[in-house]
């Protein structure tokens, strides 16, 4: 970025547990200790270099970024340095205060948005794509997170193996009178939320947890009032999965115990009618009249469960937006990098609405890659001059994007269930069956077929059905699509929590103040009956959010020079150095890595510019390029004649040499032998040379010591000789 003026991206993909988090990590700690500080006061900044090749290679950042204590010390590998006030120290001293909150952000992002599952005990539940901008000088000049597809569902519910996200376990650890304060009492076996499934976690120490997290939100410059309302939202969720909806004989919901109820009013600001009305008795539009609708006990459990998700989820927005607007700052920016850690390809028994959402995001991503390496790679070599037939790799994943997507005419999976979601009385199955019939049904006369269709197939045994990813074959079964790409909150709930007395909590429902008062006859078709009169935002569809929030990722990662970093999970039991070879196979595979490797083989997959090409090999070809100036090309040309290289092996273009796969290996192990010749015959002269110093020496000890011999025996000789003793009487002096 620093040579070229020109955007990056990182793309970190893996699955779950594979290292996307430690090594986005890495990346941004990296780059927060290498980029020239001038917002630090310290005099030690001023000596920092800039973000140029050469800071690359000079200076490796001994600073880490944050992670809680407890997970620190269990892993050696991080060497990153954290005092108590959340400053952190790099080999070039303090960081700047904008590059510490950059790192802090991070603490605060994975208390609320990680959680541990089977597979990962700090899994990232959400993809993010963070970008630090730099001024011209080299300089961080602010940072943005965007953040995809948060997993709001375990704040409901998670396999029994699993927790809900960190915050929740800190608070109740940690939390101390603040815990008075929002009315939690008790530990984590006190909320039904957190009960049924794990409580703790080895290596993790929810205490020291939540000082890390105080310390990340000093850092950043949240007010205690901040996190209060942070906090509060967390305890309304704990508080809100303790209501007991108990049904009457006529099968309507009731709630036994009011104080349940008045705990979540008191917190979120409610009034506590209108909050027991709107989930037991809400009010409905049927024909044109306004009724009373009594719930069931059942409807009123999924109520609250909703609006625990929805609060939880709106809460980590408004947050990310909070920590946005302290990364953000008015200095010019020049350049950013962005870097993207989100969740891979997912292939389960089941596979469901977020499995389709993941893998059609990850759909794209392959797509940019091969745009990336197949597609920009042949431009390069039309503009180089290379001959070659343009090859189709048949890499277009197009056809699998429209079948999800749709585009133009095209009514993709994702287009119609929208399409359906407005529809009265339709139902999962009724979408489903659209959708084989629209995707594999029978042709019109005369209609061209879709590529797609060859990407699909109708589920046999379950309402579903197939897709044809790039990874693999996919079954998605279709079961509670419509409801969760809803993702509805009955009105009257949302109305009421829109004018909470509490600020905090009436932004976070802002949308839906100006909903007119009325609900729909029916749950399933709450959202969409009088769409026309809400304000725009409010009620967009998952999917349309998803699909939105997409095309503006890949806009931006179009717009960058991208580099790819595949993380790959080298066994399903956390356990350090096995390998499993069968799963690392499978995940090259998916990813594309091993396509890539296929692809590349065919092409010319290793080039260089000529004056790097004569630079390191021009050692194999001694005397073959006179003294004095030659033109790159012509100096190539030579080497390559004197290496008699096969042509079909290399091409020479405009200002780079292009190699096929492995050609630039045997030159290396040519030039390694070769300098490997010349050591050794170096280390022999030099040794012969040590050697011989070494045995003059020797020598030299041997004549030295015959010599004290000698006189040795001419002293004791002499030592009895009358004249002698004589002599030293009279001439030395006593
Ligand atoms: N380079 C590495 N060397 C050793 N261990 C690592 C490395 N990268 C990650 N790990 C280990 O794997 C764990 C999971 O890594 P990480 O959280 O980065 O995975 P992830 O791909 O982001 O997973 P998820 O998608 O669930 O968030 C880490 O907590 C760490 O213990």
């Amino acid at each position: 970025m620093g040579e070229e003026r020109e955007n990056q991206s990182i793309l970190i993909t893996g699955e779950s547990g594979a290292g996307k988090t430690e090594s986005t990590k890495k990346v941004i700690q990296y780059l927060a200790a290498i980029a020239t500080d001038t917002h630090a006061p310290t005099p030690s900044h001023s000596h920092s270099q800039s973000l140029s090749s050469s800071s690359f290679n000079a200076i490796m950042p001994s600073s880490g970024l944050p992670r809680s204590p407890s997970v620190r010390r269990h892993k050696p590998h991080q060497s990153m340095s954290v005092s108590h006030t959340g400053s952190h120290m790099t080999s070039k001293g303090r960081l700047g205060l904008l590059e510490r909150q950059i790192l802090q952000a991070n603490p605060i992002l994975e208390a609320f948005g990680n959680a541990q599952t089977q597979r990962n005990n700090n899994s990232s539940r959400f993809g993010k794509f963070i970008r630090i901008s730099f001024a011209p000088d080299g300089s961080i000049a602010g940072a943005n997170i965007d953040w995809y597809l948060l997993e709001k569902s375990r704040v409901v519910v998670r396999a029994e193996a699993e927790r809900s996200f960190h915050v929740f376990y800190q608070l109740l650890e940690g939390g101390g009178d603040l815990k008075d304060a929002l009315l939690l009492d008790g530990g984590v076996e006190n909320y039904d939320y957190l009960n049924k499934s794990r409580r703790e976690v080895d290596g993790i120490n929810d205490r020291e947890e939540w000082i890390a997290l105080q310390n990340a939100f000093e850092v950043m410059g949240f007010s205690a009032a901040e996190q209060l309302d942070l906090f509060r939202i967390v305890a309304a969720v704990l508080h809100i999965g303790n209501i007991t909806i108990a049904q009457t004989r006529g099968d309507d919901a009731v709630l036994p115990d009011p104080s349940q109820v008045e705990r979540v009013c008191h917190i979120l600001g409610l009034p506590v009618a209108g909050f027991t009305g709107a989930i037991l008795r809400p009010q409905v539009l049927a024909g044109r009249e306004w009724v009373t609708q009594a719930r069931t006990r059942q409807q009123a459990v999924e109520e609250l469960g909703a609006l625990a998700k929805t609060l939880y989820e709106k809460s980590f927005g408004s947050l990310v937006d909070r920590l946005n607007r302290a990364l953000d700052r008015p200095s010019s920016k020049a350049n950013f990098i962005g870097v993207l850690d989100i969740a891979g390809f997912e292939i389960f028994e089941v596979n469901a609405y977020e499995q389709l959402l993941i893998n059609f995001t990850n759909e794209k991503l392959q797509q940019f890659f091969n745009h990336h390496m197949f597609v920009l790679e042949q431009e390069e070599y039309a503009r180089e001059g290379i001959e070659w037939d343009y090859v189709n790799f048949g890499l277009d994943l197009q056809p699998t994007i429209d079948l999800i997507e749709g585009s133009g005419t095209t009514i993709g999976v994702l287009s119609l269930l929208d399409e359906e979601c407005i529809m009265p009385k339709a139902t999962d199955l009724t979408f489903t069956n659209k959708l084989h019939n629209m995707w594999h049904g029978e042709l019109g006369s005369g209609e061209a077929p879709h590529p797609g269709r060859n990407k699909y197939e109708p589920l046999r045994f379950h309402q579903g059905f197939v897709v044809h990813h790039y990874a693999g074959k996919v079954e998605y079964e279709t079961d509670g699509w419509l409801e969760k790409n809803k993702d509805p909150l009955n009105d009257n709930l949302t109305r009421v929590l829109a004018s909470s007395t509490d600020r905090y909590v009436a932004s976070l429902f802002a949308d839906f103040i100006d909903t007119p008062s009325f609900a729909s006859a029916s749950a399933s078709s709450n959202m969409f009956g009088k769409k026309r009169t809400l304000k725009k935002g409010a009620f967009r569809t998952v999917a349309q959010r998803h699909k939105e929030q997409l095309t503006s990722l890949m806009a931006q990662l179009y717009a960058t020079q991208p580099h790819f970093v595949r993380c790959i999970v080298p066994n399903p039991n956390k356990k350090p150095g096995r390998v499993d070879v069968p799963l690392v196979l499978d995940q090259l595979r998916c990813n594309g890595v091993l396509e890539g490797i296929r692809i590349a083989r065919l092409g010319y997959p290793n080039r260089l510019p000529f004056v790097e090409f004569r630079q390191r090999y021009e050692v194999l070809t001694p005397g073959v390029i006179p003294r004095g100036y030659m033109d790159g090309r012509k100096a190539c040309l030579r080497m390559v004649d004197a290496l008699e290289l096969d042509k079909s092996l290399y091409r020479i273009g405009t200002s780079k040499i292009f190699f096929k796969a492995g050609v630039l290996a045997e030159l290396e192990e040519r030039r390694d032998a070769l300098l490997f010749d010349i050591f050794s015959k170096l280390q022999a002269v030099a040794r012969k040379f040590s050697a011989r110093r070494h045995m003059k020496k020797i020598l030299n000890r041997a004549v030295a010591i015959r010599t004290i011999q000698k006189n040795a025996r001419m002293y004791t000789e002499l030592r009895e000789w009358p004249w002698w003793q004589l002599y030293t009487k009279v001439c030395l002096p006593t």
